[in-house]
């Protein structure tokens, strides 16, 4: 495993704000207050470099309240929406114009009522516009029902992933019973990852289709809901589709028959087609497909031991797997679903396996130039379920220096086409490379479902107990390159190539760090020396996010 030199001085805030990092603080205090101009030279110009807070609107619910010290990494950003241009410490190659958009759960409370998981917080979008070496960034909330609906009632109005309101909460604001038993009641908080569809439009999405909410890029305003036009119906889909300028492909999971459809959205339109089904080969349930790859000619579809559980839907208070079941009797299964005709190729049992993400997926060939397998990889938690209890916000606010992060490995499926009932998997390197911590991974776009060579994810940098590494995986070297600095938590590494670049790793790697002293910044890493290219601080720390997309400049 390689570390990479990494710097520990960090330049002064652009603009002096409140932190993150705790006391008794007023959540009404404005940004509007804030405005500093900054000159600085760029390539011989003098810059007026401003930093215009939008008016703040704080929230209401959210008035006087102690806040513990915590990482500003699992801590409510303080206001609703920021924008401003960031100081810029090193050089932004001039090719890279356009926005990196990252969602995420950023606010996770209500008044004083605490959330319990990370994946419940209220979604905050955040962007960093690059053009001309220079960078604008900001942050709103998306204005989904559900977070609409917990400013204006002070409380929980709709079940999120671990939270589910208590009947008088919805009812007084649906007023109906029988929600309580339909979709009706779920969130549609759409705070996983935000998608550009091939026709230019930007969704944000998260596992109920009706959190599917069209956001504008540039001002980040909530447009409104993605409606389906179809009828396949179903309230859950994966939370990663797979999005080109060609199509939008996804997995719809089938709860009543244990099943899922595989479908396919063509751009400029809202009308999803079954390319095809899989059944479940066991279990009382599909297994949750928070993500899944394609290959140029196949869907994977996995059916993973960790099945969603009717039953868990419906209580009122968490179980240890929230809306989940572990079935280790129930086997694991890869399906392989061939996309023009939607007919089952293969379906094999593998190694009982847990993983949130997929990393990518190709086609095997002989040296006739035969289909022999699909590989597939994933970064895989060891079988071992504790990292969805490691993800809650009590453990994660509570590292006291402990080693506690399980480990996790690049899981490495190789599924045969000849016909044989078993596929393998393994480690695709050793997991040490990447402190045997791996999740939030991300590749060259131009390299999904082809042979590829290199990842980026986060790794581990021990004692931790979340991931707090960027790192790059050479899957040929089978070596990493880590990036690492004290304290620092790192949202999903998202590789930009470089308009023209022949080589895989010939881009740039944007990720947004929260710091432990309650700041945070926007880094750029070379994609392929992986050594910080450059940073521009935030004037306040972020909360943790998710997942990212890019939007070229037009
Ligand atoms: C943020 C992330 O990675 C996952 C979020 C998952 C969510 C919000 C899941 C929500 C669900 C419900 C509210 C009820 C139905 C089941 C399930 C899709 C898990
Ligand atoms: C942040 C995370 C897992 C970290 C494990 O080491 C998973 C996020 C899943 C949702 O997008
Ligand atoms: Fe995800």
């Amino acid at each position: 495993m390689e570390f990479l030199a990494t710097r520990n001085s960090i330049l002064p805030a652009a603009v002096a704000l409140p932190d993150n990092s705790g006391h008794r603080i007023n959540h009404r205090v404005s940004l509007g207050s804030s405005n500093v101009s900054l000159k600085r030279n760029v390539r011989g110009l003098t810059v007026t470099n401003v930093a215009t807070p939008l008016p703040t609107i704080a929230p209401s619910w959210e008035t006087e309240s102690v806040v513990k010290r915590n990482h500003v990494a699992w801590t409510s950003v303080k206001q609703e929406r920021w924008e401003g241009e960031l100081i810029v410490q090193g050089e932004i190659p001039l090719w890279l114009r356009g926005t990196y958009l990252r969602n995420g759960p950023g606010m996770w409370a209500i008044g004083n009522y605490e959330f319990r998981h990370l994946f419940d917080g209220y979604a905050t979008l955040v962007k960093l516009h690059f053009e001309n070496g220079r960078l604008v960034a900001g942050h709103r909330q998306i204005e989904s029902e559900a977070y609409l609906a917990a400013k204006k009632n002070k409380k929980l109005c709709y079940r999120e992933f671990s939270e589910v309101p208590k009947p008088d909460n919805f009812l007084a604001y649906v007023g109906e019973l029988a929600s309580l038993f339909s979709g009706a009641s779920l969130t549609d908080n759409a705070n996983t990852g935000v998608v550009r569809l091939g026709d230019g439009r930007v969704v944000c999405l998260t596992e109920t289709q009706k959190g599917s909410i069209v956001i504008d890029p540039d001002t980040l305003d909530t447009k409104g809901k993605f409606e389906y036009s179809d009828t396949l119906g179903g309230l859950i889909h994966s939370a990663h589709p797979i999005v080109t300028d060609k199509e939008f492909l996804t997995l719809l999971p089938d709860l009543v028959n244990p099943g899922y459809l595989v479908v396919r959205m063509e751009p400029g339109t809202n009308e999803r087609k079954v390319i095809g089904r899989v059944n479940c080969r066991n279990g009382p349930a599909p297994g949750w497909v928070h993500s899944f790859p394609v290959t140029e000619h196949y869907v994977v579809v996995p059916e993973m031991p960790l099945r969603y559980c009717a039953k868990n839907l419906l209580k009122a208070e968490p179980t240890p797997l929230y809306k989940f079941e572990w079935h280790p009797d129930s086997k694991a299964f890869v399906h392989i679903m061939c996309k023009a005709s939607g007919k089952i190729v293969a379906s094999v049992e593998v190694p009982l396996f847990v993983t949130f993400h997929f990393i990518n997926a190709y086609e095997e060939e002989d040296e006739e130039g035969r289909l022999t397998a699909i590989v597939a990889d994933c970064c895989e938690h060891n079988a071992d379920t504790t990292i969805l209890e490691k993800l809650r916000l009590q453990n994660l606010r509570a590292f006291n220096g402990e080693d506690v992060l399980p480990d996790a490995r690049v899981g490495r499926f190789i599924i045969p086409l000849d016909g044989s009932p078993y596929g393998k998997l393994e480690a695709a390197l050793d997991p040490d490379e990447h402190g045997r911590g791996l999740d939030m991974c991300s590749i060259n776009p131009n390299y999904q479902g082809l042979k590829y060579r290199y990842a980026y994810a986060c790794g581990a940098h021990r004692p931790c107990n979340f991931p707090n590494t960027l790192t790059k995986l050479d899957l040929v070297e089978k070596k990493a390159k880590n990036w690492h600095e004290e304290g620092a938590v790192p949202s999903e590494p998202f590789f930009v190539p470089r308009p023209g670049a022949t080589r895989e790793d010939d881009g740039v790697v944007i990720s947004m760090i929260s710091q432990e002293a309650g700041s945070g910044y926007a880094l750029l890493l070379d994609g392929s020396t992986f050594t910080e290219i450059a940073r521009a601080e935030f004037p306040y720390g972020l909360p943790y996010g998710l997942h990212g997309c890019w939007v070229p400049k037009k």
